[in-house]
């Protein structure tokens, strides 16, 4: 069966990572708020970027986890790790959306101590996130708006075989 697309545009990823921001605010260290911000590269970068601005938080820490390699696929290998951030006690995880769990399972593993929130969920990984702002179906792939462009598609009636007017 083809997949679902679900295509989040700029604007839709802005109000869903702030929506994200607003879940958070309020959290961290006793209210005092997040010691700092771990993006998940790559999908996670812009979305920290976001919820880092609403959140007032200036300290970002990155870490890199590839899932495949061309040899051993779904091998995850850690390219670079989250050194700033300890065990993760009072830090914010963020990725952009978590599928299969994969990913988030490896960072939850060097990072027990955070919070760990993405804009999107599927089901399979909704248990490894603590926030999170829309859940969609398994067999929905979402469609991010650096993975896509606007392009030209033919009038319906070009493309149904009628003539035009
Ligand atoms: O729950 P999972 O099945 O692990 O899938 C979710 C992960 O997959 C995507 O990243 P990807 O590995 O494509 O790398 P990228 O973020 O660098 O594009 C996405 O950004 C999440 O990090
Ligand atoms: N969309 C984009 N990237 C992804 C997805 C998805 O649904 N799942 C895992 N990586
Ligand atoms: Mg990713």
């Amino acid at each position: 069966m083809a997949p679902r697309y679900y295509t989040v545009t700029w604007d839709q990823l802005h109000r869903d990572a702030k929506a994200l921001a607003w879940r958070l605010v309020g959290k961290g260290p006793e209210n005092g708020g997040f010691k700092g911000i771990v993006a998940i590269t790559r999908g996670g970068l812009i979305p920290a970027a976001i919820v880092a601005r609403e959140l007032d938080c200036r300290l970002i820490e990155s870490v890199s986890v590839i899932t495949y390699d061309e040899e051993k696929k779904g091998e995850p290998r850690v390219a670079k790790a989250p050194d700033a951030a300890g065990d993760g006690t009072g830090w914010l995880v963020l990725d952009d959306l978590v599928d299969t769990g994969t990913t988030a399972k490896v960072v939850r593993g060097m990072l027990p101590g955070a919070h760990f929130a993405t804009i999107y969920a599927k089901p399979a990984g909704r248990p490894l996130v603590d926030s999170f702002v829309t859940e969609v179906s398994q067999d929905t792939w979402i469609l991010f708006p650096w993975d896509t462009e606007p392009q030209f598609v033919a009038p319906i009636a070009r493309t149904a075989g009628a003539g035009g007017a």
